[in-house]
Order: structure tokens, then sequence, then C-alpha cells
């Protein structure tokens, strides 16, 4: 029974919500770009996060330096961009500040502290049915919500990847991973192993350094290195330019050529490239290039020291960061098995892993960081409110319909 309206747009029935629009399942930057395009077309819909803010990654899954490291005009979200005096490469605080005033602006007022639990569509009723349970109170806070759309919007690194090692409980120093790592000031004098060479185990280790601690960076397999800038020019803007003209394969030539040429020959510190290309290797795996701000300095310069682990290695360490990756929770919840894979990504390779069947769609799974978030965001966001609209014009169709055959019968 339908006993509490609490707001037109969804009713309370028990711990049962009617949404007359979709759920939206994540706030960070993808699902506040959806729920603004929505907004604009005054299509009304809950947005759900497990957090207790916006962007959760950036403000609770981030270290104290981080910047944004490709220039701002492709990490801006669609219809509101960043002030003129952010610089080329905001920090961290300023991107929270900008997506806390873009949530402002188009008034997305998230439901927090609720993680979704499982959604699965109901064959019956031709609806999805989304169940939550309050994080503050287990077992005690479940909430069901029932929709036709579903928005797909906790991202590419919902989880953290924390791999099993050998010695590791024995090992009696800290143990952690970079989402939780601030910053190096408690690791003055200590020796740090920091486990993976991606861009987080990059700036951790430089961040160390910094904070005059001793970091080996362990490199299990290989990694692409380039410089931030070419000759003043962002690396990645000049890519995206060349990708206009050439061929993705001929861009990676020119890349690697200028990386050999600015950074030398990284393969002499330890640091193996992949045989594969750096952008072909970002589009194909999802494994994005380091873009080196510093480290690779000292790399050289052996201030952060390059290992390698073979079975029998022993290492004198005082504490672990495993800056291993992400992964994406989409299977642990998600009751559906043709739109996403196995690892929780979109079957259909970007522009297309954005709408799925029966309603549902995903924002932000295109590995192409901000930009591809921003695209996917308003490529569903129109299409949902095309839809909403001939529904709703429909349904006041047919309760005009019904009216009519009302005020007939009476005659
Ligand atoms: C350290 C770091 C730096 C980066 N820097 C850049 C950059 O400079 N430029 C760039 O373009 N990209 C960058 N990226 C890529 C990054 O993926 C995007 O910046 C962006 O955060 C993706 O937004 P999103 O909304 O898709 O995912 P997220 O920001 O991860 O947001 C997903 C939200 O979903 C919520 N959620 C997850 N599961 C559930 C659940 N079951 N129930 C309810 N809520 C849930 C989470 O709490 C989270 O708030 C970076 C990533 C990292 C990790
Ligand atoms: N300034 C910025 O904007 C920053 C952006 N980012 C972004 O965040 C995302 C995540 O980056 P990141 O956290 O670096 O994760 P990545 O997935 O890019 O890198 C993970 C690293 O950990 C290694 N690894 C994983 N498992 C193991 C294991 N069991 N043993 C040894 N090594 C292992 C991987 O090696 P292998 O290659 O062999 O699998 C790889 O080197 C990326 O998109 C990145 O660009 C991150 C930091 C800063
Ligand atoms: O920082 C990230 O994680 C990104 O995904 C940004 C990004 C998208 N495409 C790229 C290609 C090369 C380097 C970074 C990126």
């Amino acid at each position: 029974m339908v006993h509490n309206l609490e707001h037109e747009d969804h009713f309370f029935a028990g711990r049962c919500i009617l949404v007359n629009g979709p759920v939206i399942v994540g706030a960070g930057p993808s699902g506040l770009a959806v729920a603004a395009g929505l907004k604009q077309q005054g299509v009304p819909y809950v947005i759900l996060d497990r957090a207790d803010c916006i962007a959760s990654l950036w403000q609770n899954r981030t270290y104290d330096r981080l910047k944004l490291h490709l220039p701002k005009q492709f990490c801006q979200l669609p219809y509101y961009p960043f002030p003129e005096t952010f610089p080329e490469y905001p920090t961290k605080h300023q991107f929270i500040e900008y997506l806390e005033s873009y949530a402002k602006r188009f008034e997305i007022g998230p439901r927090f502290n609720e993680s979704v639990m499982s959604a699965k569509y109901d064959k019956t009723c031709g609806l999805w049915r989304i169940k939550t349970t309050m994080l503050k109170c287990p077992g005690r806070g479940e909430i069901e919500y029932i929709c036709r759309w579903l928005v797909v919007a906790t991202g590419e690194n919902a989880e953290k990847v924390v791999p099993e090692f050998e010695g590791l409980e024995e090992f009696g120093g800290n143990v952690m991973h970079a989402c939780d790592y601030r910053s190096g000031g408690v690791y003055k004098g200590k020796r740090v192993l920091v486990v993976g060479c991606g861009n987080s185990g990059m700036e951790v280790s430089l961040d160390l350094c910094h904070h005059d601690a001793i970091p080996s960076m362990v490199v299990r397999s290989s990694v692409h290195v380039l410089p931030r800038e070419i000759f003043g020019r962002s690396t990645f803007e000049l890519a995206v330019s060349m990708l206009k003209w050439l061929p993705i394969w001929a861009v990676d030539i020119i890349l690697l050529a200028s990386a050999r040429l600015l950074l030398g020959n990284i393969e002499k510190h330890g640091l193996k490239r992949p045989a594969t290309g750096p952008l072909q290797l970002k589009d194909s795996t999802g494994k994005t290039p380091v873009l080196d701000i510093g480290a690779l300095q000292k790399i050289k310069c052996g201030e952060i020291k390059i290992v390698e682990l073979v079975n029998g290695t022993k290492l004198e360490i005082d504490s672990v960061i495993l800056a291993t990756g992400y992964c994406s929770n989409v299977p642990s919840w998600l009751n559906e098995n043709e739109f996403f894979t196995r690892e929780g990504f979109p079957v259909a390779p970007f522009p297309n892993g954005w709408k799925g069947k029966l309603g549902l769609y995903a924002a932000g799974f295109t590995r192409k960081g901000l930009s591809g978030a921003s695209l996917d965001a308003m490529r569903v966001a129109q299409d949902i409110g095309k839809l909403w609209k001939e529904e709703t014009k429909q349904k006041k169709h047919s309760v005009a319909v019904a009216g009519l055959k009302r005020y007939k019968s009476q005659f």
C-alpha cells in the first residue's frame, strides 16, 4: 500500500520507493553529469551513493598532492565549464570544489550512505528493482527502488585490487593500498616498498622522495612512460590532435619517438616497455600510460629504486604500499549477463557501451577518463529524456482518454 507520498517524483510504499524516472547508481563525475543532463530536461531521478559525499574517489581515496594529469579542457563535465582561474592542471581540491559547485548548480541531491547490493530486471512488471542497504545501520536500513531505467555509474575504480603475497602475514610493518595513502610525511627515513608502477605507483614514490623516505618500486611486467608535455604542449592534447589525421598506431610511434628523445632509454633503468603502443594498449586493455611528472628523474638518479620480485628475493623494508590498481564492482550487484562482461565493463566498445536493453545504461566505463565519462553521460541523459517524455506524454494521453470515456459514459 502506498501510504506516504514524500515527493511528487517518487512514492514511498513501506521500504519500497517507486521512482518516476531513472535511478543512477554512483555520485562520482559520471553520475553527476547524467543527473545534470536529466535536470536540464526536467526529468526526475534518484541518485544513490554508498559514500557520504559526492565524488568519493576524489575526496576519500586519493593522496593530498594529486593533480589532474590531463589538461583541464579534457576534464570538465558537460554544460558547466571550469572557472577560468583554474590552472592547466587543476589540483584535486580545485576539482572537488568544481564538482561541489556542479552539484549545487544542477541541484543534485544524492541519497548518501546507501550501497546498492543488488539490481535486477523484473520481467513480470517490466521494471528494475534495486536494493540498497544503509551503511550506517546495516540490516535495518534496507530500501528497494523500482524504476523503468537504471544508470550504472559506479566507475572503473570502484574497488581496490589487493593481491596476496607470500610472506606478507609475517611482515610486521604497515601495509596499505595507494587509495589510503595521503602523504609521505609519516615515512621520513623509512624504507617503503611500492608495489606497482602505474600512475599511482610513480606518484606515490615521487611523493615519498619529497618527504625524505626511501622508496623501492616493484615492476612486475612492463610500463609505458611518456612525458606529460612535449615541447611545452600536453602530450595527451597532441595525441588527440594527431588522432584526427593519423591512425592510432602511427600516433603511438610518434609518441614513443618523442618519449625516447625526451626521456632517453627507460629500459636501462629496469622499466620495460610493452610491445603494444601506449594508446593502443589503453584502448584494448585499459592500462593507462604513465604521464611523468618527475618520478623518472628520481629513478634515474637512484632515489627511487626499481626492483623485480622473483621467488626467494629478500628485501629489508619498513612498509608496503600497494599501488596495484582498481576494478569495477558491477558484477557483484547487477544481475545481468549480456551488457556487462565478467570484469564489469560494457561488452560493446567505445562509443557504444552506454546503452543496454530494457532500460539499462552505463556511464564512465570508456577507459577514456573524464572526457569519455562526459560523452557517455550526455548520450544517456538525452536518450532517457526522450523516452521519459514519450512515456509521460503517453500516460497523460491515456489519462485524458480515460477521462473522456468517463465523461462520455455519464450521458
Ligand atoms: C587517482 C586517480 C586519478 C585520476 N585522474 C584522472 C585525470 O586526471 N583525468 C581523467 O580524465 N581521469 C582521471 N582518473 C580516472 C577516473 O576514473 C575519473 O577521474 C573519475 O573519477 C571517474 O568518475 P566515475 O563517476 O565514473 O567514477 P567514480 O569517481 O569512481 O565514482 C563512482 C561512485 O560510485 C559509488 N559506488 C560504487 N559502488 C557503489 C554501490 N554498489 N552503491 C552505491 N554507490 C556506489 C562510489 O562511492 C563513487 O562515489 C583518475 C583516477 C584515479 C584513481
Ligand atoms: N595524477 C593522476 O591523474 C593520476 C591518475 N591515476 C589514474 O588512476 C587509474 C589507476 O591507476 P593505478 O592505481 O596506477 O593502477 P594501474 O592499474 O594503472 O596500475 C597497477 C600497477 O600495479 C601492478 N600490479 C597489479 N597487481 C600486481 C601484483 N600482484 N604484483 C605486482 N604488481 C602488480 C600492475 O602491473 P602489471 O602491469 O604487470 O599488471 C601495474 O603496474 C589509472 O587510470 C591512472 O591513470 C592514478 C594516479 C594519479
Ligand atoms: O588518468 C586516467 O586514468 C585516464 O584514464 C586519462 C586518460 C584517458 N586516456 C588516456 C590516454 C593516455 C593517458 C591518460 C589517459
